[in-house]
């Protein structure tokens, strides 16, 4: 079943859907619930409440799915309270409890419907259309006929939005727009029993844990808990350091200001900096063909600069 999207949504996710479908032609299922290796377990956060969160029900290898799921609705970034409401209305019965029955951990002025919706939402940037529709959308400077274009939109996954948050996350996920089904695969391999974690946001292994804190409590709304937010002493003291440098790194070599021999020293560097502190949230740095290519993909961007300023 397709999700509910809000109609100023709407033509744009579903010309993105039909211009990837033929990326794929099998048949867009969900997975069936009762075969997904986790369950859902009562977990005690930092603060003392209780709170869900997904529970590894077998071993599961690295790179293996966990779950395959569809939204149930996909709704505008920013939204006011009444609006949420409204959209929430014209959802059917079964979109409409799923939603309810997740946790709301807002502030109470959002309400039952919006405060679900930023406890609960993926913010998922929206691809361009291959083929922009002449004359739909504004341009840049605001000219034209239409809306702007959606640069996000905010999906809800029932089920995927059981996973909680962590620092040293040890499962990821893909959006597939052919269908639009997200798929969260593990990116480390999972024992029994361990609990399954995502990133709620991504560039966080360049940020200490203060600016950690400060994002996810200004974006999500709560404090971080994890195993990476909970060291102290020490041990926090050289989490802080390592995430400081990646920063430095990828800081230095998005400037494009970098010779070929340091882009790659900053990569080696970066690789083991992420593998010292435990971060599997970027998979090809494990692999030393895929480093190379990224500091071809660095150069070639660097070259097309270069050109483009001649
Ligand atoms: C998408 S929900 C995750 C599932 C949720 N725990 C539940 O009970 O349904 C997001 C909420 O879970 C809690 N949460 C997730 N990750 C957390 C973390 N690392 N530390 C503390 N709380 C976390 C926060 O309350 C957050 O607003």
């Amino acid at each position: 079943m397709l999700p509910y999207i809000a109609p100023s949504l709407r033509a744009h996710i579903l010309n993105i859907l039909l211009s990837h479908a033929s990326d794929n032609d099998s048949i867009p299922v969900e997975s069936d619930s009762e075969e997904d290796p986790y369950t859902l377990r009562s977990t005690v956060t930092k603060g003392g409440s209780t709170a869900v969160g997904a529970f590894a029900t077998c071993d599961i290898e690295r790179g293996e799915p966990i779950v395959t799921e569809r939204a149930i609705c996909i709704w505008p970034q920013e939204l006011k309270r009444e609006e949420a409401e409204a959209l929430f209305e014209q959802m059917s019965d079964h979109a409409r409890d799923a939603l309810l029955a997740l946790a709301n951990v807002a502030p109470s002025d959002l309400g039952e419907v919006l405060g679900r919706r930023a406890t609960n939402g993926f913010n998922v940037e929206v691809p361009e259309l291959e083929m922009e529709w002449a004359g739909v959308y504004k341009d840049e400077k605001g000219e034209g006929k239409g809306e702007i274009r959606p640069s996000h939109a905010g999906f809800i996954f029932p089920r995927i939005a059981r996973m909680n948050h962590s620092c040293l996350n040890n499962a990821d996920h893909a959006i597939d727009w052919s269908n639009l089904l997200m798929t969260v695969y593990a990116t480390t391999p999972l024992a029994e029993g361990q609990e399954i974690t995502i990133e709620y946001t991504s560039a966080l292994i360049q940020r200490t844990r203060a600016e950690r804190q400060a994002i996810l409590q200004d974006s999500f709304m709560f404090s971080c808990a994890c195993e990476c937010c909970s060291l102290t002493g020490e041990a926090l003291a050289a989490s802080d350091r390592r995430r400081k440098e990646v920063n430095e790194i990828v800081v230095g070599i998005a400037s494009g200001g970098f010779e070929r021999p340091t882009v790659l020293k900053g990569f080696a560097r970066m690789a083991q900096l992420i593998e010292e502190e435990g971060y599997m949230g970027m998979p090809e740095f494990s692999d030393p063909g895929v480093t190379g290519a990224y500091h071809m993909w660095v150069q070639m961007v660097k070259r097309r600069m270069a050109s483009e300023e001649d």
